[in-house]
């Protein structure tokens, strides 16, 4: 099939070379020239395991990249990738997206045949209906249903993983108001589809909306059950992962996502929750189970620092910070925890040195008087105490050697010698 996509960012990108290397022919609608000139030229513009080979398999024949909406005209299909992010209030703010239909809308006037439309972003139920379907008819001047239709394909995919999840998902959910336009979707996506372990769910539009923020609002609740719990273990000096790895045997809950200790963070998490909460008020309801998600979230960066303290005078302490990432395997500090340390080790009057194999220079500038360190090694050298803020592997079986005080608390749980340590802390157990 001719598929545009608009929005060329972690989404858009992956889909996109995902559809080419499944036979689609697949053209990219991006606002940013450079990343239209990084995809033309076969590259990645950005970090996914997978993506690269991909985009140079099939650049400049099944998958190209341009500025020009008048694309879309070529094609039958166009996925709506673009950013929807929280506006300052936490509210969902549509802007980009709203932007995104007009351009789009005018481009399909007078288009001859029919085309499909999908949103892939994620927005509150509703928004494809009542925002983006609205804007497209009255851009184009055709009525909805009639040569335009559209739906919604909410995606799953996480960072570092993002190629394989799109190709290999545990469901794909399509939300469409007609069996003909579920067809489509269902010729598109036929290769994985057909694989075993993908479950599709075909569901009308609004409730495709929902499953994307009831699936994000349940995995940050479930991580922050899990602290919690870690909380309460620690506080009767128990090991909450030893308690944890046995709740996980239970089929009902599952062993999967239940890493207690620094908390989520990231570019969806974050943003979708609040969303969420901020939809759900404007409705009428009062999501107190999501308001204590995040509560207990924004507690645990504090309850490591305090942790630090009852063992290491803060004021003038030199502090190595383990981790800039919200999590391995990604150079994005979106809402990264470690952040959060950052604030309240320097508002305690502590001086950091902080370490990350790839963040760096994502950190530095919105923290530019902070000290950086090029290994672990060399963030803990002379430290006066440590803290773990993202669970990368390289930080398994660190040497203490060089610290003036062998204090490390440990917000992820890596795998630690205690034995070299004079005090090691874990945040939850
Ligand atoms: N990142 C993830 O892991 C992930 C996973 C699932 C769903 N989502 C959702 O998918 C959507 C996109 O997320 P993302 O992470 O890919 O965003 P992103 O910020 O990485 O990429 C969005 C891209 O859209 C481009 N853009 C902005 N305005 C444009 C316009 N008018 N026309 C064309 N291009 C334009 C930007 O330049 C950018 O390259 C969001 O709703 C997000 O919540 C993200
Ligand atoms: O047991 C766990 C698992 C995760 N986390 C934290 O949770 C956050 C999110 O992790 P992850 O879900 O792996 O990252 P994302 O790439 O943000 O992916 C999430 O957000 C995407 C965007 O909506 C969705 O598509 C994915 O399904 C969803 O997992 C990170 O800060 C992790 O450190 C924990 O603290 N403990």
């Amino acid at each position: 099939m001719h598929v545009s996509i608009v929005g060329s960012g972690y989404v858009g990108t992956t889909v996109a070379a995902c559809l080419a290397d499944l036979g689609h022919d697949v053209i990219n609608i991006e606002v940013d020239e450079d990343i239209v000139a990084t995809i033309n030229a076969g590259e990645a513009p950005i970090h996914e395991s997978g993506l690269a080979e991909r985009i140079a398999d099939h650049a400049g024949t099944r998958l190209r990249a341009t500025t020009n909406y008048d694309a879309v005209r070529e094609t039958d299909v166009t996925f709506l990738c673009l950013p929807t992010p929280q506006a300052d209030d936490g509210s969902l703010d549509l802007a980009i997206m709203e932007a995104g239909a007009e351009s789009l809308g005018r481009a399909l006037a007078g288009k001859d045949d029919d085309h499909l439309v999908v949103v892939k972003s994620t927005v509150l139920p509703g928004t494809t209906e009542d925002v983006v379907a609205p804007i497209l008819e009255a851009e184009s001047g055709t009525p909805i249903g009639e040569g335009i239709e559209v739906a919604m394909n909410p995606e799953f995919l996480r960072m570092g993983t993002a190629v394989q999840d799109f190709l290999e998902p545990d469901k794909v959910v399509f939300g469409t108001a007609s069996d003909e336009t579920a067809a489509i979707l269902r010729e598109l996506y036929s290769p994985i589809l057909e694989r075993d372990g993908t479950d599709l769910v075909e569901t009308d539009i609004r409730e495709a909306e929902l499953i994307k923020y009831a699936n994000n609002a349940f995995l940050a609740s479930k991580v922050s059950l899990v602290n919690e719990l870690g909380n309460v273990a620690k506080a009767y000096g128990a090991d909450a992962y030893e308690v944890l790895e046995a709740v996980g045997l239970d089929d009902r809950i599952s062993e999967r996502f239940m890493r207690s200790g620094l908390g989520w963070g990231g570019s969806c998490f974050p943003k979708d929750v609040n969303a969420l909460r901020a939809g759900a008020r404007e409705q009428g309801y009062e999501p107190e189970l999501l308001d204590a998600t995040v509560a207990v979230n924004d507690g645990q960066p504090r309850r490591l620092v305090a942790l630090l303290a009852d063992h290491v005078p803060l004021e003038g302490a030199r502090i190595a910070v383990l981790g800039l990432a919200f999590k391995p395997g990604t150079d994005d500090i979106r809402k990264s925890r470690a952040l959060d340390v950052i604030d309240a080790l320097t508002a305690r009057g502590a001086d950091v040195v902080a370490y990350d194999p790839v963040a760096i220079e994502n950190v530095r500038p919105d923290y530019p008087d902070i000290e950086y360190a090029d290994s672990a090694e060399g963030a803990l050298a002379d430290a006066d105490g440590a803290v773990v803020a993202t669970d990368w592997p390289e930080f398994d079986d660190l040497s203490f050697d060089g610290m003036a005080r062998k204090v490390l608390v440990d917000g992820r749980r890596i795998d630690v010698d205690e034995d070299a340590l004079e005090v090691y802390e874990g945040l939850t157990w």
